[in-house]
């Protein structure tokens, strides 16, 4: 992603060779900041404070996490205490887990003086493969937009609606669900993208809405209770959204809220897909509603809400009675029979045929 005329991803090693700078996105969409981890305590941080989020950033990082670990001790103990405390930081989208397995696997059997310039390498092996495999989803999803496209008016827009952030922000570049948008943007394909706002931490609102007004890509921020709406009136003609783990069954846990969109698509009949990495699905799991570990997240999430004034104070606003408790879920699952297609880097395929175990 091209910000200012320079291209980015939201992840890279800095200059001198050893830490690792990040976009903080709690500051977006005000303000544009890089932050620097320099050991494992800061990336576990930058994980559950979620200055990085998007399940495959959440991957990306905790492989760098682990780098900067065993840049400050090798040992099999702290191979070990490294991924058992990035494990630890956010329980759902199920990269985070792919990617210290993927570290553990190339690391441990290695001679400890060899490990940090492997685990670096390793480390960037993860975000060259998500930024291919974003591309790839890209092209395999864009066909969707484009075979909508054909069934428009001249000069009429394909609507698509997305929940959450599923773009650039939420992986090391191009995104899951807006990969698609940004090839058939790319194409000069008309579209134009609905944005839920996603509270309680309004990923929509601040990241996705801000992406898509970087990119030029037409867009509408709504408040989360719109879709049906839009839905009902003929103004959406397909939903994509991305996914922090997909079971073997095509079951899809995502964002809190996506279960009543893919709902109302059904009820509608708007296609509903679901974007995602082959490091998102969790091979191991069969039922999505019973074995997903779902996050819950600070009640103070949905009491309060917290912006960026505009000399730069970041504040907080409590919008409930000071007596009135909240329960903050993260994510909820989607069954597969409410999921359109599954779209991957190997191309799109229906989600209840993903395996049938
Ligand atoms: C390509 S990102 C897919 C999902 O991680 C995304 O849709 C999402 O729900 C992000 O949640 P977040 O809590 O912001 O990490």
């Amino acid at each position: 992603m091209k910000i200012d005329g320079t291209a980015y991803r939201t992840i890279w090693p800095a200059q001198d060779g050893w830490t690792v700078e990040i976009i903080d996105q709690t500051r977006m969409p005000h303000d544009f900041a890089v932050a620097r981890l320099t050991n494992l305590d800061e990336a576990a941080h930058a994980i559950r404070a979620m200055l990085v989020r998007g399940a495959p950033l959440i991957g990306a990082t905790a492989a760098y996490g682990v780098a900067l670990a065993m840049r400050a001790d090798p040992s099999d103990a702290a191979l070990e205490a490294a991924c058992a405390r990035l494990l630890a930081t956010r329980p759902t989208a199920v990269n985070l887990h792919w990617a210290l397995e993927r570290m553990r696997a190339r690391l441990a059997p290695l001679p400890p003086a060899a490990r940090a310039g492997a685990a670096y390498a390793e480390a960037a092996a993860v975000c060259d493969e998500d930024v291919a495999i974003n591309r790839a989803i890209g092209e395999h999803g864009a066909a969707l937009i484009r075979e909508a496209a054909r069934g428009k008016a001249p000069g009429e827009p394909v609507n698509v609606l997305t929940h959450c952030n599923a773009g650039w922000l939420a992986t090391v570049d191009w995104g899951t669900a807006l990969a698609p948008v940004y090839v058939a943007f790319e194409e000069g394909i008309r579209l134009h993208v609905w944005v839920d706002e996603t509270r309680p931490r309004n990923q929509g609102a601040s990241l996705t809405a801000w992406e898509l007004n970087r990119h030029g890509v037409p867009h509408t921020v709504v408040v989360d209770n719109t879709g049906g709406h839009l839905m009902q009136h003929g103004m959406v003609d397909l939903c994509i959204v991305g996914t922090d783990r997909t079971t073997a069954t095509g079951d899809v846990c995502n964002k809190i809220g996506t279960y009543l969109k893919a709902l109302a698509a059904h009820d509608n009949g708007v296609p509903f897909y679901v974007a995602l990495p082959s490091p998102t699905i969790d091979w191991g799991m069969a039922d999505g509603v019973k074995d997903i570990p779902i996050e819950e997240r600070d009640a103070r999430e949905v009491t309060e809400l917290t912006g960026i004034t505009a000399d730069g104070r970041i504040e907080t606003i409590r919008v409930t009675p000071a007596g009135s408790p909240a329960v903050n879920y993260g994510f909820d699952v989607t069954p597969a029979r409410l999921v359109t297609g599954l779209v991957t880097e190997r191309g799109v395929c229906p989600a209840q045929s993903l395996i049938q175990i």
